[in-house]
């Protein structure tokens, strides 16, 4: 959708309310009732709208998320179908530093498989050969997943508005080769403050973590905007999300990828958070 068709306005107004809720941490109304109904392109014109000001304002675009690939997080959220969103340079969160209280309006923890792509990516009908020719190296991620809308009160059109409920990523620091690693098949446990929290395979993400990037690759190629060498991919969670607070700390283990980290800082502990 250009600016220039019917929604355009409804579309700079629900791009408008959820930036003030990300800026003023006040979580807005859903926004599904402002865009046409069911309208999932829509709300994709509100995500690129967000993206291209991110650009604008000097962010820097460094790869996609893909959501709503468990079947077990579709149950939680009542969606039925993947969606994707956005990740810049600066949502990125070391290992070892922690996040800052307030950084987020409703945080959740999800352990997925991240992707870092060696070759571009063009064609709309990728293979899994074009896939595992173009992964430089695979990384265990946990995605800190956040709704500017309260209540986490959304359908598919209020998750795609709201950059497919992203909020921060934690990549792990050592990559795996693909062929070291068979994805379909890793498990992967989340703990929170040392208890599981969370778990599942890589079958839970749509069958794969690849087939959940050959969907993201073929639909970015078929809108002109294809994957590239170097882009990140968060391939879509592997297990249910769990809720995250103050002074929480998430550990997510992929076998065959390793281990990742993050914790919430609270505000007695704030001296090394992002
Ligand atoms: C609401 C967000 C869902 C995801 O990020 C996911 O399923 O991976």
């Amino acid at each position: 959708m250009s600016a220039h068709e019917p929604a355009a306005d409804a579309v700079i107004e629900v791009a408008a309310a959820l930036e003030e809720a990300a800026r003023t941490g006040v979580p807005c109304a859903p926004v599904r009732s402002r865009l046409p109904e069911g309208d999932v392109e829509a709300a994709y014109a509100v995500q690129r709208l967000h993206v291209e000001r991110g650009i604008t304002a000097g962010r820097r675009l460094v790869g996609r998320k893909i959501g709503l690939t468990s079947p077990a997080v579709q149950r939680q959220l009542g969606v039925d179908r993947p969606d994707f969103g956005a990740l810049f340079a600066d949502m990125a969160v070391p290992e070892g530093r922690s996040i800052a209280p307030g950084r987020l309006l409703q945080p959740k923890v999800e352990a997925e498989v991240a992707l870092v792509l060696g070759t571009d990516l063009p064609h709309r009908d990728p293979t899994v050969a074009d896939l595992l020719r173009a992964t430089a190296f695979a990384l265990p991620a946990l995605e800190i997943v956040d709704s500017r809308i309260a209540d986490w009160d959304i359908t598919i059109v209020d998750t795609v508005a709201d950059n497919a409920s992203c909020g921060l990523y934690v990549l792990g620091g050592t990559p795996v080769p693909l062929d070291r690693v068979d994805l379909r098949a890793v498990p992967m446990t989340l703990t929170k403050n040392g208890e599981m929290v969370s778990e599942g395979t890589g079958t839970d993400c749509l069958g794969s973590p690849l087939n959940a990037s050959l969907w993201l690759a073929s639909t970015l190629a078929g809108l002109g905007d294809p994957l590239r060498a170097g882009d990140i991919v968060l391939t879509g969670a592997l297990g249910p999300m769990a809720v995250a607070a103050e002074g929480d700390e998430f550990t997510a283990h992929i076998e065959g990828l390793g281990t990742v980290t993050t914790s919430f800082a609270s505000a007695a502990t704030e001296g090394a958070a992002a």
